[in-house]
C-alpha cells in the first residue's frame, strides 16, 4: 500500500461518500417539446467511504448518464446528487467545479488527461487544484505503481491507450479523492492490464475512497463488493459481487424483463 498519498477527507460517521435522490436526466428532443429521451429515470442511492460499487445494464440503459449526472459533467433533470454529504446539484459552475477538484476522481478510457501536460504533470494536477499540491516523490511513486516512471516526462499523445489509463490511475491513487468514477476502465486493455487496473481500484478503497464502475464486463463487475443492476433509466436491482456468472445473468434477466 502506497503510504506517502493523500487521504482521503474522513467523511462524518453515516454520511455517504456520495449520494443521489430521486435522479433523472431527459434529453430534450429537437422540434418537440413535450417529448424527450428519459435515459435516467427517479434514481435514488448512496455510496459508503470505501465501497466498490459497480453498475451493469444493457447498452442503451443509462449508465453512462447516471455517472455524468453524479459527478457533475452533465446535469439532472431532476433531484439531488450529494457528495460527503455536500450538495452538488444547484451549485454554481464554479463552485462545482472546485467541489469536484477536491473530492472527485475520473478514470474513463477517453478524455482523460489534459493533452498539453505531462504525464507527469496530470497526475500532480489534483493537487494543483485542490492548492494542497502533492510532494514530488509522491507523484514519483504513483507513477512507479502503474510502471510508468520511465514515462513520467511524456505527453499523453506520446503514450499508448493503456498507458494513458494507467496515468489517470496514478493520478487517483496520488491524490486519493473521496469518490471515483470510471467509466468501462478495463475496456480497451488486455487481460492482464485489466486485471491490475481492478486492483488498484480495490486499492483506493481500501484507502477509504468509494469507486463507482460502469462496466460491461461482468467479471470486472463481480470485482466489486455490489453490483448495481440498470434498464431502461432505473436501477432494478443489486446483487454481492464475486460471482461473474450471476452478474451476466442479472444483465440478461433485466433485458429480458423491461427495455425501453
Ligand atoms: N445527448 C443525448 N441526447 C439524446 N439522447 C441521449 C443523449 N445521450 C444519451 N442519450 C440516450 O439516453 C439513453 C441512455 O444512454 P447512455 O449512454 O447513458 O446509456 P449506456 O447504458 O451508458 O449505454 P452504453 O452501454 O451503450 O454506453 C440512450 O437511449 C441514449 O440514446
Amino acid at each position: 500500500m502506497n503510504t506517502t498519498s493523500a487521504s482521503p477527507p474522513s467523511p462524518s460517521a453515516g454520511v455517504p461518500a456520495l449520494e443521489c435522490r430521486n435522479l433523472s436526466r431527459v434529453y430534450p428532443l429537437p422540434g418537440r417539446r413535450r417529448q424527450g429521451v428519459t435515459a435516467v429515470s427517479s434514481v435514488s442511492l448512496a455510496l459508503a467511504a470505501g465501497s466498490f460499487t459497480s453498475l451493469v445494464g444493457a447498452s442503451g440503459c443509462g449508465k453512462s448518464t447516471l455517472l455524468a449526472c453524479l459527478a457533475g459533467l452533465d446535469r439532472p433533470t431532476q433531484g439531488t446528487v450529494s457528495v460527503l454529504g455536500r450538495r452538488t446539484t444547484g451549485l454554481s459552475p464554479r463552485a462545482a467545479a472546485r467541489l469536484r477538484a477536491e473530492h472527485v476522481g475520473f478514470v474513463f478510457q477517453e478524455d482523460n488527461l489534459v493533452t498539453a501536460l505531462s504525464a507527469r504533470e496530470n497526475v500532480a494536477l489534483p493537487g494543483r487544484l485542490r492548492r494542497r499540491p502533492l510532494s514530488r516523490a509522491q507523484v514519483s511513486e504513483a507513477l512507479a505503481r502503474v510502471g510508468l516512471s520511465a514515462q513520467a516526462s511524456q505527453l499523453p499523445h506520446e503514450l499508448s491507450g493503456g498507458e494513458r489509463q494507467r496515468v489517470a490511475i496514478a493520478r487517483v491513487l496520488a491524490s486519493r479523492p473521496a469518490v471515483v468514477f470510471a467509466d468501462e476502465p478495463t475496456a480497451a486493455l488486455d487481460a492482464g492490464a485489466a486485471a491490475a487496473v481492478l486492483d488498484w481500484l480495490a486499492e483506493l478503497t481500501a484507502a477509504g475512497t468509494a469507486v463507482l464502475m460502469v462496466t460491461h464486463d461482468a467479471a470486472a463487475a463481480a470485482r466489486a463488493g455490489r453490483v448495481l443492476v440498470m434498464d431502461a433509466g432505473r436501477v432494478i436491482g443489486q446483487l454481492p459481487g464475486g460471482d461473474p456468472g450471476a452478474v451476466s445473468d442479472a444483465v440478461l434477466a433485466a433485458r429480458a424483463g423491461g427495455g425501453r
